[in-house]
């Protein structure tokens, strides 16, 4: 269901992000289970003709829980990284009963959902210690899939070594590099000078097991240790003990955004150029009273840089931003509304990448 995330009748509606990236539903001759009271039979064409329509068998009203993001029975969801990782327990603790999808890149997980492969991905957006994980922001806005909601984990991270392998001989660590960022001054400490970017830190773990290596340790979570059957020479290693990732959900479709409950609502605009331009930007929330909970701003690809020519005639050189900007306010709040028209009357572009309930837990 695709809702519009429109501000007042007086504008037309704000881009939710192309209305979601469609996918041909998947051929199948058996019903949706809330259809299968009506008995069915296939036409000449193959396809299903209702039955009488009956009191008993019409199909019964949508109710809000309907359209709540399910709990995850049956729903792949797809993560970047090797089982064991922690965007795997991220994903788990936003769909408790999913079936996660394992996927080589974060790209891979977006064309996932895009092409029906899996029904939601769970992506790491920023972490407490090492800020925002820019490539995922970049993908946001490459492709046209919505956040439907957040998930932000405690993550412990634990330096992993093959059997009997002693702390004193490892001469190198390897993990995904937020990771290794996130324990950079343990891991000085412990004496291990030599760093290893990977993919992932459950990758990382893997990698060490298969290659039984004997100077290398992994920085991954305790899941990975009994996974791949590595050795704990010391847990909690992070630098600050409050190490929390905050993940986000895409889907296809957006959900209907509600006023019942906490809503975050994450979107992204650019600027003309000038003085003033993002004082005015910031203003349309602060002068109705949203609150801003993160910012960043990441070189607009399409046009990185306007440069100027000798004699100044054109504004100086400079690079274009886009702003990524997450409120605390739901899309269904007539206020918020407001404030994104107000913003799209002077912004260059505006897309609302998702209104979402906040994880607060
Ligand atoms: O490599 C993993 O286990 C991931 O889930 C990736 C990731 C990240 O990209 O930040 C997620 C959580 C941690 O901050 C460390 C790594």
């Amino acid at each position: 269901m695709v809702v519009s995330t429109s501000s007042p009748a007086s504008s037309p509606p704000i881009p939710t992000g192309g209305g979601g990236a469609r996918c041909r539903p998947p051929l199948t001759l058996s019903m949706p289970a809330r259809a299968s009271r009506r008995s069915v039979s296939a036409s000449a064409s193959g396809m299903p003709v209702p039955a009488s329509r009956d009191p008993i068998s019409l199909p019964r009203p949508l109710t809000s829980a309907d359209l709540m993001e399910p709990t995850g029975d049956g729903l792949k969801v797809a993560y970047q990284g090797c089982p064991g990782a922690y965007s795997e327990a991220a994903a788990k603790k936003a769909y408790p009963s999913c079936q996660t999808v394992p996927c080589e890149y974060f790209e891979t997980a977006f064309q996932a959902v895009e092409a029906c492969v899996a029904d939601r991905a769970v992506l790491p957006l920023e972490n407490s210690l090492g800020g925002s994980i820019h490539r995922n922001y970049d993908l946001l806005l490459r492709h046209r899939l919505h956040i439907v909601g957040e998930v932000r984990l405690a993550v412990r991270h634990c330096l992993l070594a093959n059997r009997g392998v002693k702390i004193e001989s490892l001469r190198s660590a390897m993990s995904h590099p937020q990771a290794l960022a996130q324990c950079e001054q343990t891991l000085t400490k412990l004496g291990i000078e030599h760093r290893e970017a990977v993919d992932d830190t459950a990758g990382a773990a893997k990698l060490i097991a298969e290659q039984k290596l004997q100077d290398t340790a992994a920085v991954a979570s305790s899941l990975a240790a009994e996974l791949y059957g590595l050795d704990i020479l010391a847990e909690n290693i992070q630098d600050d003990s409050d190490n929390v990732t905050r993940f986000m959900m895409l889907a296809r479709e957006p959900i209907i955004p509600r006023t019942d409950k906490p809503f975050k609502t994450s979107i992204v605009f650019s600027l003309e150029e000038g003085p003033g331009q993002l004082f005015k930007a910031l203003a349309v929330f602060a002068l109705r009273k949203i609150n801003l909970t993160k910012m960043e701003s990441r070189p607009h690809k399409k046009r990185p840089l306007r440069v100027a020519d000798d004699n100044c005639s054109v504004p100086l050189k400079h690079f274009d931003y886009l702003f990524y900007v997450d409120l605390e306010a739901s899309m269904a709040d007539p206020n918020a509304q407001n404030a994104l028209g107000n913003l799209k009357e002077f912004a260059t572009f505006l897309r609302v990448l998702g209104s979402y309930p906040t994880d607060v837990s």
